[in-house]
């Protein structure tokens, strides 16, 4: 019988013994010095060693060095991780390699360093002295600048590994807010590197507590003033050898204490924390099924009327320009840029650069957070450590908006959305439609000039993303700024794009209407992903609907009487016959090719009719040529009720 073993696990085969020998060896080499320890303890005695003044004084003067030298480390370090993580300088490596020194340098080496650098003959030593009447040598400063240096690297290469491993969207969409680099790196990155952040913390003053070499070399043994903890094992092996052992114990214990507590922590971040996730698996209360029908579109506050003008170069060469009010939907095929010049016009790229103005404003020289551009990325980039709630006010505090009224707005959007229920979940407790919604009502509620909406529906399930497009749309409608939407689905493009921009290497392939770009695609490529019929209609009472352009339209989906929709139906779904076909094609109308053009390998043959609007069909050369297709020749086309997508709008 064959055993399944559990994701991330292995099936358990015997170690070979050539591998299994020397690890139990190097096992038993680290174990026995630490046994030696517990076995040479006069456990009777421990009490007595322990509180003796001696001890109880180095003890008190470690704690103070080992807590001085972790806060000097989290003063210094925090902000020195954030910028290895973060910014790329010439030199980096070099300073990387500058933070580990202490790490591998013998710490007696160290403490000489620390004399030359800062002793009374060393670099600064003198003007400390004279200047500021500090002197490091033989007093307690000396052994917390000691410590520092050996202990804060822990420190620093802990955070720089889990700020590393963060997505950067949280930041980015944090900014893209209204929130300041600095506002974001306490707002968001400190936040999400807690882990990071303790486990670091955690080594460091353990390393502090524990250092020797460094300290006796630069900071002298002076009882009260710089003889810690180790200093005094040292000195007790000399005279009280029991003694050193019950203080070494001592020491044992808490390091092992870290080490359990944090439990292999730090091995992970080192070497790179798993990436936070953007939605982790659900605790707590079970995420509420995407049942919610979409919202009643409650009045919108007043946004901001601002049109777009810009001037993209670099990787993207384009001109844009659009009144208020207007949906663009941004499509074009992997490697477009059409991330590209999202990111520009966030100023979040150097790869292509924007001369943008925004309503009257031109905001070139903004930087991402001062522009009024609100970005929702394709996971939405809810900040995972807050609540709904406090993620849709973030952009309003961030603009400097009291709590309270913040809060009030950030909830007026979330019932505008629908999810104003879920105020209080976290995002690990939403699902996939529901953090959209939240992550849109945060965008608008930070009442944005532009809004880049970056495949918002792509993560969603076929029903979800019908019900959050309609509310989307809704939205949008009374968005008042103008709205980029990249998007990969030519429904989206066509149902809420009320332009469509097509890239291709950077540049502006097409820029029309969804009607103008599906009639005359510039590249098979266009004419694949955007060559749809798209006919806008209402609901007939009996369930068919009733085209703008006239004539009726069999549907498969239930539709409710009297809405308005867009119906969308793919070239591919439709046939051309040249006698009217029987069977079960439920939409058969009479028509006249007017125009056949190739599309790749396919022929896009137009049909103009008189009992529906215009129908654009692809087929192969080879049916075309079988039904002897030509301008002008009369037609039957038909289309199955099934392949038509209903879109409410
Ligand atoms: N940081 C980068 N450095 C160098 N080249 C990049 C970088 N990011 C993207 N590119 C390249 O720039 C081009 C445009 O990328 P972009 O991500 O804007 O395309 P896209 O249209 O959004 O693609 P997709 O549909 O696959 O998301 C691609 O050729 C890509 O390989």
């Amino acid at each position: 019988m064959s055993r399944l073993s559990a994701p991330g696990t292995r099936a358990r085969t015997r170690p070979p013994a050539v591998l299994a020998v020397p690890a139990l060896l190097a096992v038993a080499f680290l174990l026995l010095p630490l046994a030696g320890i517990l076995a040479r303890t006069e456990w009777g005695e421990l009490g007595a060693h322990l509180s003796s003044d001696g001890v109880l004084t180095a003890l008190r003067l470690s704690l103070v060095v080992s807590g001085w030298a972790l806060a000097a480390s989290l003063v210094l370090g925090v902000p020195l991780a954030w910028l290895l993580a973060r910014v790329s300088f010439p030199g980096k490596a070099l300073v990387r390699s500058l933070v580990l020194l202490p790490m591998v340098l013998p710490p007696t080496v160290g403490g000489v360093a620390l004399l030359l650098g800062f002793g009374r003959r060393g670099l600064l030593g003198p003007w400390l002295e004279d200047d500021l009447g500090i002197v490091l040598p033989f007093h307690t400063a000396g052994a917390v600048v000691a410590a520092t240096f050996v202990a804060m690297p822990f420190l620093v290469i802990s955070l720089e590994g889990t700020i590393t491993g963060l997505p950067t969207s949280y930041e980015e969409t944090a900014a893209s807010l209204g929130a300041s680099p600095v506002r974001v790196f306490f707002t968001v990155t400190l936040p999400l590197a807690v882990p990071g952040l303790a486990a670091g913390s955690a080594l460091t003053w353990a390393r502090a507590l524990g250092e020797f070499g460094a300290t006796i070399t630069f900071a002298g043994n002076l009882p009260g003033a710089t003889q810690t903890l180790p200093l005094q094992v040292y000195l007790l092996l000399q005279e009280q050898p029991e003694a050193a052992t019950s203080v070494s114990l001592l020491l044992l214990a808490v390091a092992m204490a870290v080490l359990v507590a944090l439990r292999g922590r730090w091995a992970g971040a080192a070497g790179g924390t798993r990436p936070a996730r953007a939605r982790q698996p659900a605790e707590g209360p079970e995420p509420a099924p995407v049942t919610d029908s979409p919202p009643a579109a409650a009045a919108a506050p007043p946004q901001r009327q601002c049109s777009l003008h810009a001037d993209v170069t670099g990787f993207n060469d384009l001109t844009l320009d659009a009144p208020a009010g207007t949906t663009i939907a941004v499509v074009g095929p992997n490697g477009a840029g059409k991330t590209t010049l999202l990111r520009a016009l966030l100023g979040l790229t150097t790869r292509a650069h924007a001369q943008l103005r925004l309503g009257d404003t031109d905001v070139t020289a903004l930087p991402p957070h001062r522009r009024g551009v609100a970005w929702v990325p394709q996971d939405g980039a809810l900040l995972p450590h807050l609540t709904a709630l406090a993620n849709t006010s973030y952009g309003l505090r961030a603009q400097g908006t009291r709590k309270d009224e913040a809060a009030r707005a950030a909830q007026d959007w979330l019932d505008r959305l629908g999810v104003g229920h879920l105020a209080h979940r976290k995002p690990a407790q939403l699902s996939g439609g529901q953090s959209q919604r939240v992550a849109l009502a945060r965008a608008l509620a930070a009442r944005p000039r532009l809004l880049l909406l970056d495949e918002p529906l792509a993560a969603l399930d076929q029903t979800t993303r019908a019900q959050v497009r309609h509310t989307l749309r809704t939205h949008l409608d009374g968005f008042g700024g103008v709205c980029l939407l990249v998007t990969h689905d030519p429904v989206e493009a066509v149902s809420l794009g009320g332009r469509v921009l097509v890239l291709d290497g950077g540049r502006a392939l097409q820029d029309g209407t969804p009607g103008d770009v599906s009639r005359h695609p510039r590249s098979p490529w266009v004419a694949r992903m955007l060559g749809s019929n798209a006919w806008p209609g209402k609901a007939a009472p009996d369930g068919t609907l009733s085209l703008a352009g006239g004539g009726t339209l069999v549907v498969a989906d239930p539709v409710t009487e009297g809405a308005r929709t867009l119906a969308i139906i793919a070239p591919e779904a439709v046939s051309l016959h040249r006698r009217r076909p029987t069977g079960s094609p439920r939409n058969v109308w009479r028509g006249t090719v007017r125009e056949i053009t190739a599309a790749g390998s396919r022929l896009r043959v137009v049909v103009d009719s008189d009992e529906s609007p215009e129908l654009v069909a692809e087929i192969t050369p080879q049916a075309a040529s079988e039904l002897e297709l030509g301008d002008g020749t009369g037609v039957w086309t038909s289309v199955k009720a099934t392949e038509v997508t209903v879109v409410a709008l």
